[in-house]
């Protein structure tokens, strides 16, 4: 393995200078981003309603590139959710934008996979089936269909399990075929929400393994992908990710926005790598970061 070098870098110096890219426009674009949520109770004992507002994201300006593989990590209720949910065209800022590839993403776009943390699998459906979902949605014809599912189920490692149906898979060959079917249609923008936060640790190691090995292989063509990637784990941020980007609740806001400058391709190391002292060292300081912004009470905490 070559010399692994760590370089961190502040929110402001990520955004000017994010690799090849940065003379390119963003693909993704937040700015200014609030987000208020009404929360409105059964109403109090003297009869009255009560409404109060939670503030799940403040003040979140972020520039993502084409190709980069973007962790949000943080606690729980810090927006991350909300921001893939945004992406997605499900929930509009309540102040600020959000651009995607030059508009906003309310408009229809057929180009986004979105993997949640529990396969949400059709258990009427076999794997096979599963995976077709997606392309039938895009109009795609049965034969085309049925070989592009095969070929995806054997990509993830399920060849001869194209039959079988929910309750009949593990929990680690539920996430398998989830995944084959968020890449089923090539999706070039994936919104991946704690996709392997339900598996053993074993388990997760080959996932994330298998994921970067198809990721990595697709990012030189033109079918290169842009990955967000939440999760709870500083750990698979840093391992997975070109970028990470700490977040902190009470109200959502980032903390931290770092460039993970560790070897790519990564696949077939990932084991290794989390072994090593650059890999460490990144991991601790972005955990310190994360305690001592916990400790310290940011300026969002009085909310
Ligand atoms: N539709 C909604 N209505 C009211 N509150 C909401 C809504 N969606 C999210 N919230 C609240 O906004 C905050 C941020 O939620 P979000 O799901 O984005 O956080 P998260 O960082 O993804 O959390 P987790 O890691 O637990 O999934 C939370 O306090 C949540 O309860």
């Amino acid at each position: 393995m070559g010399t692994l070098t760590s370089r961190t870098e502040s929110r402001a110096d990520v955004q000017a200078a994010p690799s090849a890219a940065a003379t390119a426009s963003p693909l993704i674009s937040f700015r200014g981003v609030r987000q208020v949520f009404r929360l409105s109770g059964r109403g109090s004992e003297d009869g009255s309603s009560d409404s109060r507002e939670l503030v799940a994201l403040q003040d979140v300006n972020v520039d993502i590139h084409a190709g980069q593989f973007v962790a949000l990590v943080g606690a729980s209720g810090c927006g991350k959710t909300t921001m893939l949910n945004m992406l997605a065209g499900l929930v509009e800022p309540t102040h600020g934008e959000v651009v995607l590839d030059g508009r906003s993403p309310r408009l229809p776009n057929m180009d986004i996979g979105y993997m949640f943390a529990r396969d949400a699998l059709l258990p009427w459906r076999s794997a096979r089936r599963n995976v077709e979902l997606p392309l039938e949605t895009r109009g795609w014809g049965r034969g085309r269909r049925q070989e592009r599912a095969r070929e995806m189920l054997e990509l993830v490692g399920l060849k001869g399990r194209e039959s079988q149906y929910r309750l009949q898979l593990s929990q680690g060959m539920r996430q398998r075929v989830a995944l084959a079917r968020t890449l089923a249609s090539d999706p070039s923008l994936l919104l991946m929400d704690e996709p392997f936060a339900a598996l053993d640790a074993r388990t997760k190691l080959t996932l994330q393994a298998e994921f970067l090995r198809i990721w990595e292989h697709n990012q030189d063509g033109d079918r290169r992908k842009t990955v967000i990637f939440v999760t709870h784990d500083l750990q698979e941020a840093v391992l997975l990710a070109d970028r990470v980007i700490v977040m902190l609740p009470h109200p959502g806001r980032i903390a931290e926005d770092r460039v993970i400058d560790l070897p790519r391709p990564r696949a077939e190391i990932l084991g290794e790598l989390q072994f090593t002292e650059e890999f460490q060292n990144i991991t601790h300081g972005l955990f310190e970061r994360l305690e001592g912004a916990i400790g310290g009470r940011g300026p969002g905490t009085a909310n």
